[in-house]
């Protein structure tokens, strides 16, 4: 009998997820607010089984992910872990502090947070492949509570299609993914909402601006969510940004030619070891 996967929320995420554990020989069941998503998954051959309501989860799945919005995710959490109580609770959410600390606060031990460092900026999943976790770091988020028997079947199946797993603590998890994804994320909508559609900028932005906004074409729920569920971090974050600016901001004012190089060669020389480490 094949092994079953449930899947909470079939987008990008969700459906890439499907895709690859089901070319891995389990069999996907899946449920999404948009019925048309399972449809066409269910056409593919990707997916076995409709969840029609969440209530009617039967406790049969090895692995239950939850791939929805961060702030959707606790609820659905809430309802899947009345329902599962043999198989492992995941989730995909790109933030984890406040999953993991309602896990722990419910007990609910066989939830277990996860976030693949693996995404495109397109939505749903018409756009959702089956090789978008390959060679990427996935997160591991365990809490006290966790079996260690759990969080290693857990780690055998991220590995098993293709991610180098990282088991992290759950509050440097938002510390980092704040600095390197989801600030970024803010300056990248910042520099898009300068301009006005339509206007000249649009016509002729270049290679340099597609490339520092590609990502502003991401689900804006997702980064809403992403930002409230992270927001403590953040509001820090937005003030190191702040200061940063202002710095260079009176550099340039006072004509300081050294420092205003020494910003943009700082960067040039961190980005640089950050490719050339991805090449290694
Ligand atoms: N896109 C990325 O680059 C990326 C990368 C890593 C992690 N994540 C995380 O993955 C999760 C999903 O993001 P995505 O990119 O797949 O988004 P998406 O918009 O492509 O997919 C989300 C899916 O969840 C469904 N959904 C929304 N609310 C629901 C609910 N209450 N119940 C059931 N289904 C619901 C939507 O209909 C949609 O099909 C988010 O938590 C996000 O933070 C995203
Ligand atoms: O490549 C992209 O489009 C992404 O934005 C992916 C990205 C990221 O910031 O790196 C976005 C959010 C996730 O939680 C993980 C990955």
């Amino acid at each position: 009998m094949r092994r079953k996967i449930l899947i909470v929320g079939l987008g990008l995420i969700g459906g890439s997820l499907a895709k690859v554990f089901n070319r891995c020989g389990f069999e996907i069941h899946a449920f999404d607010i948009n019925h048309k998503s399972v449809e066409i998954a269910i056409k593919d051959g990707i997916v076995k089984e409709k969840i029609e309501d969440l209530e009617d989860v039967e406790d049969e799945y090895a692995f239950s992910f939850i791939c929805v919005p961060v702030l959707e995710s606790i609820e659905i959490l809430e309802k899947l872990s009345s329902k599962i109580k043999k198989g492992i609770i995941t989730d995909v959410g790109s933030t984890k502090a406040q999953i993991c600390r309602f896990a722990l606060q419910k007990g609910i031990s066989n939830f277990i947070g996860g976030h693949p460092m693996a995404g495109t900026e397109k939505i749903g999943y018409e756009n959702s492949f089956d090789t978008l976790f390959k060679g990427a770091y996935y997160f591991i988020t365990p809490i006290d509570i966790n079996s260690k028997n759990e969080v290693e079947k857990l780690k055998e199946l991220i590995t098993s299609i293709g991610c180098r797993v990282e088991e992290i603590d759950y509050n440097l998890h938002d510390a980092v993914t704040g600095v390197i994804s989801h600030l970024p994320h803010i300056v990248s909508a910042g520099l898009v909402n300068m301009l006005n559609e339509n206007s000249i900028f649009c016509k002729f932005a270049g290679g340099g601006f597609k490339d520092i906004t590609r990502i502003s074409s991401s689900s804006p729920k997702m980064w809403a969510d992403i930002s409230f569920s992270n927001k403590e971090v953040l509001l820090k974050l937005i003030n190191k940004y702040i200061e940063l600016l202002t710095n260079f901001k009176s550099n340039l004012e006072s004509n300081s030619y050294s420092d205003v190089y020494s910003y943009f060669e700082r960067a040039k020389s961190i980005r640089d070891k950050i490719v050339s480490d991805e090449i290694k």
